[in-house]
């Protein structure tokens, strides 16, 4: 078992690189299925375990892979079977997205359940109901679904009940070798979804819309491989503006589009967090006492349900009480009992958490629960008397390339130890201890 010890109180300074977004390159990958003719190159595919896990469920397909260089190379025009793995596919919930592209190239899609954070039930409904209406029969067994069509699938008029980001995504994909037009009605508008329809586009596909509440997709029949380049993480950017705001740092986020982040921005600024745009990214600084502010979660443009426990963590030490409201998943606040632990005030009522800043925060042995709640412990740790250790670390390798490693190289005390078994000789003990290693610092 891995952990991450934080001594907090240390100033940070420098420049930090945003890797490509996770979400953006894990349903870009998946469109890769869709090219069956040449080979789809994807750079800044950043090194995560997330990365390895969507890899490796098109390999399970019988699609070349290679992944060097944080690019990815697609060569998807031989495919051996439209089952995905079961093994993979519950370790993350994202690779669910190979069931629109399975569909529509190969007529039929055999998927298990998908796994991922337990931050709520998040239901499928919204991409089978997509499904269906453009033809797919849509058989549910147990712990695996399975969609069929005789023939193509059938551009059609879809409504969502919820602009949900993955049924967005998975319905875009399907409808792009749909025969006919999709209407995707109250569509998600995430940044994702536009670099995603960018890459469709790129591959021969032929979508308006994308960042918009309605998306039009004129079905073509045959995809082919594309050159693409993956946006900048926004979460990942926004974490490290949380780590410059609460360390009262100054630190420049590298690769961070400001208009991506216009409501984590407004927020810091609103708490009287300096934040200056470039062209190559943000300036962040905070020079005087942060003022306590009211947050509520929702969709894009609205403030990212990916950025509410971070921004808690900021929140802990503004002067007075804030009130988060979590409206995206219904069981979002996992990180508060951990955040207590070290000696914040929140109190839940609800979806509300009525956090009071200003209390000294204190290390403490705390686990990450989902992969943000993780990062908001380290955030929280930056600033903490004494040593924190973050346990489960899984979660965080998910979506982080390197925390431990940036963070360092800013000035943070921070490392990471992996907990080994080390038989020592008789004359020593004669028994098994365990120890903790410093794993190598990629710094
Ligand atoms: C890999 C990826 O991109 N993950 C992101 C994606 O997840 P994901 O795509 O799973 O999130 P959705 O946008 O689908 O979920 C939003 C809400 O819609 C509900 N819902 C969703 C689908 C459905 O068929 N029925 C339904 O009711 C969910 O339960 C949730 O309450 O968007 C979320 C919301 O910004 C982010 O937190 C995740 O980091
Ligand atoms: C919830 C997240 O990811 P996923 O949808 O892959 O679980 C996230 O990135 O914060």
């Amino acid at each position: 078992m891995s952990k991450i010890i934080v001594r907090g109180g240390k100033k940070l300074a420098g420049r930090v690189r945003i890797h490509g977004a996770k979400n953006a390159v894990l349903p870009i990958i998946a469109a890769s299925i869709l090219g069956s003719e040449g080979v789809s190159v994807i750079h800044d595919a950043p090194p995560l375990d997330d990365v390895l896990v969507i890899n490796k469920v098109l390999e399970s397909l019988g699609i070349e892979i290679e992944y060097k260089n944080e690019t990815v190379r697609v060569n998807a025009q031989r495919i051996h079977t439209y089952e995905a793995s079961h093994d993979l596919v519950r370790k993350m919930r994202a690779s669910f997205l190979v069931m629109g592209p399975l569909l529509t190239r190969m007529g039929q899609a055999r998927i298990s359940l998908p796994g991922g954070c337990a931050i709520g039930t998040r239901p499928i409904d919204q991409h089978l109901k997509g499904f269906e209406a453009m033809g797919a029969e849509i058989e549910l067994g147990q712990g695996y679904i399975e969609a069929r069509v005789k023939g193509r699938l059938k551009g059609a008029k879809i409504y969502l009940d919820v602009a949900s980001v993955g049924a967005t995504e998975n319905i875009m994909m399907a409808a792009a070798l749909a025969e006919g037009t999709t209407l995707i009605e109250n569509a998600a508008k995430e940044p994702e979804i536009v670099d995603l329809a960018n890459y469709l586009n790129a591959m021969g596909a032929k979508i308006r819309g994308a960042g918009t509440g309605l998306i039009r997709i004129d079905g073509v029949e045959q995809l082919s491989g594309a050159a693409h380049t993956v946006i900048p993480d926004r979460i990942e950017a926004g974490t490290y503006m949380i780590a410059a705001a609460i360390t009262r740092s100054d630190l420049f986020i590298e690769g961070a589009i400001a208009d991506h982040l216009r409501p984590v921005i407004s927020k810091m600024q609103e708490m009287g967090v300096q934040v200056l745009e470039d062209e190559n990214g943000l300036r962040v600084y905070a020079d005087r006492p942060l003022r306590a502010v009211d947050v509520k979660t929702l969709p894009y443009p609205g403030f990212p349900t990916d950025m509410q426990s971070q921004m808690m963590a900021l929140l802990l030490v503004a002067d007075g009480t804030s009130l988060v409201t979590e409206t995206v998943f219904e069981n979002r606040f996992m990180h508060v009992e951990q955040f207590t632990n070290m000696n914040a005030q929140i109190k839940v009522e609800g979806r509300t958490a009525v956090i009071s800043g200003g209390n000294r925060l204190r290390g403490a042995k705390v686990c990450a629960t989902d992969l943000r709640a993780g990062a908001a412990l380290i955030l929280a740790a930056l600033v903490a008397d004494g040593d924190t250790e973050i346990s489960g670390l899984h979660h965080i390798d998910r979506g982080y390339v390197e925390i431990t490693e940036k963070l360092a190289r800013l000035g943070a005390d921070i490392q990471r130890v992996s907990h080994e078994i080390v038989e020592l000789d008789d004359e020593e003990q004669g028994a098994s201890l365990p120890i903790f290693a410093v794993q190598p610092s990629m710094a």
